[in-house]
């Protein structure tokens, strides 16, 4: 076993040991005060570019499961992309021997695979007290005798770029009449998010995040926008797109939903901001409150960017939801559209399950949409593009995320 250091930019130094890849990395250092959930949370692609720092003392008791394992829709069901996007993780103490039913292999064998530095003995409570106070802030892990890394920000890169699906693919309701098509704009989503409108009767359509779905979105009853990593800012010509789709009043009446990167990117499509916040949120119970019904609910969050809710156009949309710990926005609707948006994560994998509801609403708002579609009447000639005249026929598109 190395022995390996984690380093603070401007900040403090904690020595420890490396159980992970071989490799010194840096990048962002950020913390999630969530219990369970390493191995979703460590292939979340919003996490891309992390060191992520666990205050759970105990990390690698359960081990890893199969990565590879996929369930009746052709999801993985453990992971929630097919890799690691974290580049480090930093713990207080590892679980040397771990025991699950469905572990195959220690967390150690997998960060060693997946190329994920690792270090255990760190006092985590320290970091995060630093942290807290700081601010986020850049970090690197260096192992054994290795140069250490030069501080490196991936918030300055477009991160989303480098976990968007490369080419559209299809995830196939298993109904014989399915409920809905729905297409969804990837910016690193959560396999777990697809599974949520997969398991509700959906076809999906999965379209890489600068795919111009305002010139395809009459072929759909509802549109999705994922999760993903970085500063929402970054991602000028999806933006451009979802403007477009917003000022066409043929599109008036179409369900849109939105989860964390979602919500800001639509926020900044309707004219409003999105700020850093100084230490993000990331666990799995913050409690945010639902502003029209007044109601509680425990979520699951990952987030180091918001919206700031007094850019919001007054005139078209209100704050949905806010965060009871720190006031922040956690979402927002239209007051004439059924669009509707989350900071937090209603699929919450690994929990809690208390906002999966959101998805309902969203199924509700496609039914609506449904029933009166036929009525609608096209207010303005608009490019309308066939799907099957862009090569996409959804017979043939692929199954799965394509990454390459
Ligand atoms: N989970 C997400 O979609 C994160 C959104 C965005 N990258 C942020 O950090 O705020």
């Amino acid at each position: 076993m190395s022995k390996a250091i984690f380093n603070i930019q401007n900040g403090p130094t904690f020595e420890g040991i490396s159980f992970g890849a071989e490799k010194s990395i840096a990048g962002e250092a950020v913390f999630t005060t969530s219990l369970v959930g390493y191995p979703e949370s460590m292939t979340d692609p919003s996490y891309r570019g992390q060191i992520l720092v666990f205050t759970q003392p105990l990390i690698g008791n359960y081990g890893v499961p199969d990565g590879s394992a996929r369930d009746e829709f052709n999801l993985l069901k453990y992971f929630e992309s097919p890799h690691a996007h974290v580049v480090g993780i930093v713990v207080a103490e590892y679980a040397y021997k771990y025991s699950h039913w469905n572990a195959i292999e220690s967390l150690a064998q997998w960060c060693q695979r997946e190329g994920v530095a690792a270090i255990t003995g760190v006092d985590t409570r320290a970091v995060v007290q630093y942290l807290r106070e700081e601010g986020s802030s850049l970090g690197r892990i260096t192992i054994g005798d290795d140069t250490p890394c030069e501080y490196f920000d991936p918030m300055a890169t477009h991160l989303v770029e480098q976990v968007t699906t490369k080419k559209p693919f299809h995830v196939a309701s298993t109904l014989k009449n399915p409920v809905a098509n729905i297409a969804l704009i990837d910016c690193g989503v959560k396999e777990n998010i697809i599974r949520c409108l997969v398991v509700r009767g959906a076809n999906v359509t999965v379209f890489p995040c600068d795919f111009k779905i305002q010139e395809v979105a009459d072929q759909f009853d509802g549109i999705f926008l994922s999760n993903g990593p970085g500063d929402p800012a970054m991602n000028v010509k999806t933006i451009n797109n979802l403007k477009e789709l917003l000022n066409n009043p043929n599109f008036d009446k179409i369900p849109i939903f939105g989860i964390c990167l979602g919500h800001q990117l639509l926020a900044l499509a309707s004219g409003a901001k999105t700020t850093k916040l100084k230490y993000g949120n990331r666990a799995h119970n913050i409690p945010v409150m639902d502003l029209i019904t007044g109601q509680c609910h425990i979520t699951s969050q990952n987030h180091g960017y918001a919206v700031d809710v007094d850019t919001l156009p007054k005139d078209q949309w209100k704050p949905y939801f806010i965060n009871l710990n720190d006031k922040s926005n956690e979402g927002m609707i239209h007051l004439t559209k059924p669009i509707f948006s989350t900071q937090f994560h209603p699929e919450a994998k690994g929990g809690p399950l208390d906002t999966d509801i959101m998805f309902d609403k969203f199924f509700h708002n496609i039914e609506v949409f449904k029933t009166h579609k036929n009525e609608l009447k096209v207010e303005q000639p608009h490019k309308s593009t066939n799907l099957k005249q862009l090569g996409l026929n959804i017979d043939v598109l692929a199954k799965e995320r394509v990454l390459l």
